[in-house]
């Protein structure tokens, strides 16, 4: 009874502050799933200057919306950039709004936090995210690896004496871990994913049609015709920009497979990173790998395609986990609720600097 009063006024939330999409979650909700917050991480300020509009609320949708297009009077920044903190005060401003909507408005004492965090991140940077955190009204906050989050809202086995194998691909960010009888066997966290792919595609759009795209544009091309493998829906889409010659408007029709061209050096990193994982583990624990596969979470698991591609080219079964871009988080909540269980993954923030 006092327990569920505590978390009615003061929820434990677990937190994924992602460079594309910030994720929230509330621990003990009593509802099977999760209630989740899951926006874009953009923020709306006025241009030239640090005054978010809205007083305070156009962040996530409201600010995406202006994304690619901003009206005049408006910038719209991306505070995480490359799985880092790129702007502390707008990064806060945006969490304020998300830890808000998660405590549906809710005053009172502090909520805990757990945070997921890639592996790779310096201290530096996890302090930079803690500290976003602190400032956007979270109490204590705890920290919690990617991969490890992922594999547990993927409901992976990993306390079991069988190795399982994850691979999280965010935006900027590529996470994979082998995980067996509560621990990370081995691991690799890389700085690659979807963001990369928007690259290549402007680099692609640049060199063979002359043509000078924006990053906005380039994602869209990607979730409309990207793909890591040929799969039965090989569609054509319309691509506006600016000709680089000429400097004037101009539309040309890109076709799946020249994007799925596009796309295969940055997805030749993701193959590396699994690759070389598989690699740090002994026989008995690859015959599990061989057995049991890999589980594939992050947004960029939606790529059309990317499960039969790194089936072929690791010959290990792939999975999508369901909902991938929301595992880590979901997994966080999972952490959070039988603290007891995971007591050894959760890291207090204050041991992390
Ligand atoms: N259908 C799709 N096809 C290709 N890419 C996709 C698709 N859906 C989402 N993505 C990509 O997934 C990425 C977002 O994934 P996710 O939400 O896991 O990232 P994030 O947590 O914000 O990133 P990070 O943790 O790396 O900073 C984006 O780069 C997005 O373009």
């Amino acid at each position: 009874m006092w327990r569920r009063l505590t978390r009615t006024v003061r929820p434990d939330l677990a937190v994924d502050l992602g460079s594309a999409r910030c994720r929230v979650a509330v621990a003990g909700d009593r509802s099977p799933v999760p209630r989740l917050i899951d926006e874009p991480t953009v923020v709306a300020v006025a241009r030239g200057g640090r005054r978010v509009l809205g007083r305070g609320a156009a962040v996530g949708r409201l600010a995406s919306q202006t994304l690619g297009r901003t009206p005049a009077g408006v910038d719209a920044v991306r505070p995480i950039v490359g799985g880092v903190v790129a702007d502390f005060d707008l990064a806060e401003a945006l969490m304020a709004v998300l830890i808000q909507k998660a405590r549906r408005g809710r005053r009172g004492p502090r909520s805990r936090v757990l945070l997921t965090v890639a592996g790779g991140l310096t201290p530096v940077e996890r302090r930079a995210a803690v500290g976003v955190l602190e400032r956007a009204g979270a109490g204590s906050v705890g920290l919690l690896d990617a991969a490890r989050a992922a594999a547990l809202g993927a409901g992976l086995p990993v306390s079991e004496p069988i190795a399982s194998l994850i691979c999280t691909v965010g935006a900027a960010t590529c996470e994979v871990a082998v995980l067996s009888l509560g621990d990370r066997i081995a691991g690799r966290s890389v700085r690659t994913g979807g963001d990369d792919w928007g690259v290549a595609v402007r680099e692609h759009l640049r060199s063979v049609h002359g043509l000078k795209i924006g990053a906005e544009t380039a994602a869209r091309v990607v979730h409309e015709v990207g793909s890591a493998a040929r799969t039965g829906d090989e569609a054509t889409t319309e691509v506006s920009g600016l000709d680089v010659a000429g400097r004037v408007p101009r539309t040309v029709a890109v076709t799946a497979e020249e994007i799925r061209d596009a796309l295969a050096d940055p997805l030749e990193k993701v193959v590396t990173a699994i690759a070389e994982t598989v690699e740090d583990c002994g026989t008995e624990l690859v015959a599990d790998l061989a057995r049991g596969g890999l589980t594939l979470c992050g947004g960029g698991a939606n790529l059309r395609g990317l499960d039969r591609y790194l089936t072929d080219r690791l010959n290990l079964p792939v999975r999508i986990a369901p909902d991938p871009g929301s595992a880590a988080v979901r997994g966080a909540i999972v952490a959070l609720e039988n603290r007891d269980v995971w007591r050894h993954w959760l890291t207090p923030a204050a041991r992390a600097a």
